[in-house]
């Protein structure tokens, strides 16, 4: 896409917007069908992707706009139920390109086998014994799943680490074998899992011990993905409030979730916001990437802010978010749900690195988009005022009424199921 900056965008009917996007990113007839007029996902393909298939179940997907990370532009196909979360991507991104957008970098796409050996008569010469034969088992890791070797991939190192050394019960002595697999542009759970299945039988000839796990670990802390943004304050500046004020009042809401893990699992709930919509947009799977963010919340030993914020030498607002982040732009359902496909298209994204690096930046957009709301106006104001159309559907109204019930929610500043029945009460009168 030239730009992701299309004001306006939400005034739209959604035939407008799908004339808009027709004209930027070319949108083809089957692309339609598939968004608006038919269920994207045919109860027949569903039928194959999962079990005990009775139907399939649609959620909203909006476009997060304004998007510039390292000076490309980027629409992001959100898929979410809850009201304000893509308005607030869309303001703060175009706050933040007007601050020079995001920048973005990731590491090598390293994911992590484990094998579980237990039973070992002498565990510090099975580890010797592992480490000794490490290019025996990457070879033979590799060669169960060449295809991914061909790729630039594979088994690439491994290493050992002993659990509960010394302790009196033979359940909790063991030898954990980490393998470290670049799984190119895949996630690579169906590669690692192939590739410690497979080697499971040498592993327990080398170690004289008897494997019981073989699989994927989601902590993914090889496979990180960082955003970043530097904001100049008069660019926060936001009713009243001056840009100082909510540049501080971001940094004291930070400060909060870095000290009270109560607060930062709200804060981080906000961050997933951004992420999960992405992710189930592309077929990802998102209990993967949830799993792995939390943990490495928790990585110095208390559960804290996913991310960081600061002021700069210069007064510049300063926000950083690196997460794990295993998605791929082949593999699972990616390829298989229409939507999927096309959210991927519609990104333009080139691998998988690129893909887990825009996911960050709307991570971190996120973040601010909450902290901001939070640190002048409170969450009401924009949420609730989103929110109130849900809140008049749940409440029995259809068609026009439901924005004219809403409004009056707003007006009166009831937003509530209960007021909205007795005003749908009224209207049918
Ligand atoms: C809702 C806003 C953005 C309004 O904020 P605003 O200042 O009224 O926005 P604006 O009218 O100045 O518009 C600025 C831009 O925002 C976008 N925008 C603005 N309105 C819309 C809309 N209706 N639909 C789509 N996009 C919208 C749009 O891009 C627009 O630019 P334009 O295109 O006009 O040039 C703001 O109040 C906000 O960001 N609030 C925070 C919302 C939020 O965080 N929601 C998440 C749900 S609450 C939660 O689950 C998490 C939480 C809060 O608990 C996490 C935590 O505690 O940390
Ligand atoms: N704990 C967990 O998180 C678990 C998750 N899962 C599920 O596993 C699924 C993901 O598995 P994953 O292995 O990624 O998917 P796939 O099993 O679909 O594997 C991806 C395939 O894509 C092909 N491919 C084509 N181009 C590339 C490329 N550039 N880079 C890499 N591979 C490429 C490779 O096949 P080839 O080389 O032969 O062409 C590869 O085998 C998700 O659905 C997830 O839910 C499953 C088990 C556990």
């Amino acid at each position: 896409m030239d730009t992701s900056r299309i004001p306006g965008f939400y005034n739209m009917t959604v035939q407008e917007r799908l004339e808009v996007l027709s004209r930027l990113h070319g949108l083809q007839d089957e692309d339609i069908e598939n968004l608006i007029i038919d269920s994207s996902l045919d109860v027949g393909t569903a039928d194959k992707m999962i079990e005990n298939v009775i139907g399939t179940f649609e959620l909203p997907l909006g476009l997060g706009l304004n998007f510039l990370i390292n000076g490309k532009e980027y629409v992001i196909p959100m898929a979410i139920e809850e009201a304000s979360v893509v308005a607030s991507a869309s303001h703060i991104a175009k706050i933040v390109r007007n601050a020079g957008g995001f920048t973005t970098e990731s590491t090598e796409r390293v994911m992590i086998g484990q094998i579980q050996v237990v039973g070992c008569s002498d565990f510090i010469l099975a580890k010797e014994e592992i480490l000794q034969n490490k290019s025996v088992l990457l070879e033979a890791a590799n060669n169960a799943y060449p295809s991914i070797v061909s790729r630039g991939g594979g088994a690439e190192d491994l290493d050992v680490r002993i659990l509960n050394e010394g302790s009196d019960s033979v359940y909790s002595q063991m030898l954990i074998i980490h393998l470290y697999i670049n799984t190119c542009d895949a996630m690579g759970a169906n590669m690692i899992n192939t590739m410690v299945e497979s080697i499971a039988p040498l592993v327990e000839e080398i170690t004289k011990g008897k494997v019981y796990l073989r699989i994927l670990s989601n902590y993914a802390d090889r496979c990180l993905a960082k955003a970043r943004c530097v904001i100049s304050p008069e660019l926060l500046q936001t009713g009243d409030f001056s840009g100082e004020e909510v540049r501080d009042g971001v940094i004291h809401a930070y400060q909060f979730a870095a000290s009270d893990p109560y607060r930062a699992v709200t804060h981080n709930k906000g961050i997933m916001n951004g992420i999960d919509p992405i992710v189930i947009a592309t077929g990802n799977d998102w209990r993967a990437v949830e799993a792995g963010a939390h943990a490495y919340a928790a990585r110095n030993g208390q559960y804290s802010s996913m991310t960081n914020w600061f002021k700069d030498e210069n007064g510049n607002l300063v926000g950083e978010l690196e997460l794990p982040m295993s998605v791929g732009t082949v593999g699972g359902a990616t390829r298989v749900h229409p939507l999927a496909k096309f959210s991927l298209d519609l990104l333009g994204v080139k691998s998988a690195k690129e893909l887990a690096e825009v996911i960050v930046a709307v991570g971190l957009a996120q973040n601010l988009g909450a902290l901001k709301a939070l640190a002048t106006d409170g969450i009401q104001k924009g949420h609730m005022a989103l929110h109130s159309r849900s809140v008049a559907i749940a409440a029995g109204a259809t068609g026009e009424m439901i924005d004219i019930i809403a409004q009056e929610l707003i007006k009166e500043k009831q937003i509530r199921v209960g007021k909205a029945k007795e005003l749908v009460e009224q209207y049918k009168k």
